[in-house]
C-alpha cells in the first residue's frame, strides 16, 4: 500500500492506494471518533461491496447503516441527496457520525455534499471504486449536485477524513468506465507532468487492459498531481482551476446533451481535444503537440468528436461555467503539453474551435 497525504494544515488527510483494502479495519478506526456510520452507495455497487465494508465497520464496534442511491449521473439531484438525509434522521445519526462514500464520483460528490450540509457538518470518508473517482473525485474536497442548467452548480468544499483506494474494485469496472478515468489520467499529464504524459502514450495498451501495476501508477501519479494544486489552492482561487482543463467544453456537452448521455470522463476527454484547438488558435501549442493529445485520448477509446449542439447553445452552455469572472469565461489552456494556463479568450476563437469541431 502506497500512502500520499493531501497537506492543508487542520485539514491534512492520508489518502491510500493498494490491493485489498476494503477490510482492512485500522484504515478505518483512526476516523471514525462516534459509534454509528452511514455507508452511501448505490443500487450497482452496494451487491458488490458493501458486505464487505459493513461487516469491516461492524468488526470495529460501529453501527452501521447502508443508503442505497439509485445509480447515474441523472440521479445527482436534490432529491436524491435528501434521501440520505432522510437515512441519517431516521437512524438518529448526530453529530459524531460518520459518512463514508462508497461508489464512484457521483456517489463521493452526493455524499460529501450530505456530509457538509447535516448538522452543518459532519465527518466522511472517501471509499472510490472506479478508476475516476480514485484519480480524481475522492480527492479536494469538491463537493455537490448538478442543476438542470449547469454541471455541479450546487455544493461545497469539503475536505474527506481519508481516501482509501481498493485497485482491487477496478477489476469489476465496466470498459467504458474505465475509459472515462483514463480521461481525468490524461488531463493531469497533459496540464502537470509532460512525462507522466508520455508514459500514458508508452502504456496505453496496459492502461486499456487495466493491468494492475499500470492502474498503480495512474492512481499513485494522479492523487500526487492533484494533491499538490490542492495543497496550494484548496478553495480555487487560482491555480486549482488548472484541474478544469476539459471541463468548460465537457460540462457543456453533460448538461446539453442530458446528465448521464455521456459520461463524465468522456465529455472531459472530448472536452480536452478542444481545449487544445483553442490553445493552438491562441498561440500557446502546436498543432503537432494537439494532434498527439488527440491521438492518446482517441487511443484510451474516449470520444473526441462533440456532439452537434449547435455553436450558440454551446456557447450559452459554456457561459456559466463556475469559472467566468464578470460574465467572461476563462477557460484553461495549455503552454505546451505538461503546462496549463488560464486565460480569457476572444469569442471568435472560441467559435472558430467550435466550428472546426463540428458542433454546427
Ligand atoms: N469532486 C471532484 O473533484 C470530481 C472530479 C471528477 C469528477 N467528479 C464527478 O464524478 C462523477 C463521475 O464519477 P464516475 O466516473 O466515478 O461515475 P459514477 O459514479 O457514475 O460511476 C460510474 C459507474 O460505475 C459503477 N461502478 C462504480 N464502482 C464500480 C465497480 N467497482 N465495479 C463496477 N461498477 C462500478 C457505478 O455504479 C456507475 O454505474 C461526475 O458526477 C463528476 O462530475 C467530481
Ligand atoms: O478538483 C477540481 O478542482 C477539478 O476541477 C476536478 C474535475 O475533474 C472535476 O470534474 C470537478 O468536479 C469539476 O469541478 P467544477 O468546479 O468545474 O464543477
Ligand atoms: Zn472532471
Amino acid at each position: 500500500m502506497n500512502t500520499l497525504q493531501l497537506d492543508l494544515g487542520e485539514r491534512s488527510y492520508p489518502i491510500h492506494i493498494g490491493s485489498g483494502l476494503l477490510d482492512q479495519s485500522d484504515l478505518y478506526r483512526k476516523h471514525i471518533k462516534g459509534t454509528f456510520t452511514a455507508v452511501v452507495t448505490n443500487e450497482t455497487v452496494a451487491p458488490l461491496y458493501a458486505d464487505k465494508v459493513v461487516k469491516t465497520l461492524e468488526g470495529i464496534g460501529q453501527k452501521v447503516k447502508l443508503i442505497v442511491l439509485p445509480d447515474g449521473e441523472e440521479f445527482k439531484t436534490w432529491e436524491v441527496l435528501q434521501k440520505i438525509f432522510d437515512g441519517l434522521l431516521e437512524n438518529s445519526a448526530d453529530r459524531k457520525t460518520t459518512l463514508l462514500a462508497l461508489g464512484g464520483g457521483v456517489i463521493g460528490d452526493m455524499t460529501g455534499f450530505a456530509a457538509a450540509c447535516y448538522m452543518r457538518g459532519i465527518k466522511f470518508i472517501q471509499v472510490p471504486t472506479t478508476l475516476l473517482s480514485q484519480v480524481d473525485s475522492s480527492v479536494g474536497g469538491k463537493t455537490g449536485i448538478n442543476h438542470p442548467l449547469g454541471k455541479n452548480m450546487v455544493g461545497a468544499f469539503h475536505q474527506p477524513q481519508a481516501v482509501i483506494a481498493d485497485l482491487d474494485t477496478l477489476k469489476t469496472l465496466p470498459a467504458e468506465e474505465l475509459a472515462a478515468g483514463l480521461a481525468e489520467v490524461i488531463k493531469h499529464g497533459a496540464i502537470a507532468d509532460a512525462e507522466f504524459l508520455s508514459w500514458i502514450e508508452k502504456n496505453q495498451d496496459a492502461l486499456n487492459k487495466c493491468d494492475p501495476a499500470a492502474m498503480e501508477h495512474a492512481v499513485r501519479r494522479s492523487c500526487e498531481i492533484k494533491s499538490q494544486v490542492v495543497a496550494q489552492d484548496e478553495k480555487e482561487g487560482g491555480i486549482r482551476a488548472i484541474l478544469n482543463f476539459g471541463h468548460t467544453f465537457g460540462h457543456a456537452i453533460e448538461a446539453g446533451m442530458g446528465y448521464g448521455a455521456w459520461l463524465h470522463g468522456q465529455a472531459v476527454g472530448c472536452g480536452m481535444v478542444m481545449a487544445a484547438d483553442l490553445s493552438v488558435r491562441v498561440g500557446l501549442l502546436s498543432e503537432a503537440e494537439a494532434s498527439r493529445l488527440k491521438k492518446i485520448i482517441e487511443a484510451l477509446h474516449l470520444p473526441t468528436q462533440p456532439p452537434k449542439l449547435g455553436v450558440d447553445r454551446f456557447m450559452e452552455l459554456m457561459s456559466v461555467d463556475k469559472k467566468a469572472e464578470g460574465g467572461e469565461v476563462r477557460y484553461i489552456l495549455l503552454n505546451g503539453l505538461g503546462q496549463a494556463k488560464i486565460q480569457t479568450v476572444d469569442d471568435d476563437l472560441v467559435i472558430q474551435t467550435l466550428i472546426a469541431n463540428g458542433v454546427v
